[in-house]
C-alpha cells in the first residue's frame, strides 16, 4: 500500500519566528502534508467515513497554528507531524513548512521532514 492522501499549501497564520517583533505579529505559513493512507475502503464505497478526510486533518491543524507560538519551524512542523499521527492514526507523514518572506531574496523557507514508518 503506497497511497497517499494529500493537502498542499494549507494557510497557517501563527505566532512564529525568533526575533522579538514576529513574537507580536501573526505571519502565514505554508504547509505541504503527504500522509500515508490506503485509499481502497474510500475508493469501494465512496464513504468518506471510510476515507482519511482531508478537511478535518485541515480544521486541526489550522486550529492548532492559531493557539500555537513556537520561535522555529523546525519546532512547528514537528509537532504539526506528530499531532497528524496521533490523532488520525496515520502511519507516516511528508511535511513541508514554508515560511514566505522571511529571507528577502527568496520565495521562501523552511524545513521538509518525514516522520514515522512508510507501508511497504
Ligand atoms: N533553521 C531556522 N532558521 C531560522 C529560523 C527558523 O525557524 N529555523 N527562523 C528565523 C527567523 O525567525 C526568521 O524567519 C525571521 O525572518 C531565522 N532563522
Amino acid at each position: 500500500m503506497s497511497d497517499i492522501v494529500f493537502i498542499r499549501a494549507l494557510q497557517l497564520p501563527t505566532i512564529i519566528g525568533v526575533y522579538g517583533w514576529e513574537r507580536e505579529v501573526r505571519q502565514e505559513l505554508l504547509l505541504d502534508l503527504e500522509m500515508a493512507w490506503d485509499i481502497a475502503p474510500a475508493g469501494a464505497s465512496d464513504d468518506v467515513a471510510d476515507a482519511l478526510d482531508y478537511s478535518a486533518v485541515a480544521t486541526r491543524l489550522r486550529a492548532f497554528a492559531a493557539a500555537s507560538s513556537f520561535e522555529l519551524v523546525e519546532k512547528m512542523a514537528t509537532e504539526l507531524a506528530g499531532l497528524v499521527m496521533s490523532e488520525f492514526s496515520v502511519p507516516w507523514v511528508r511535511l513541508r513548512l514554508c515560511k514566505p518572506g522571511a529571507v528577502t531574496e527568496a520565495r521562501d523557507v523552511g524545513v521538509l521532514i518525514e516522520r514515522g514508518e512508510r507501508p511497504a
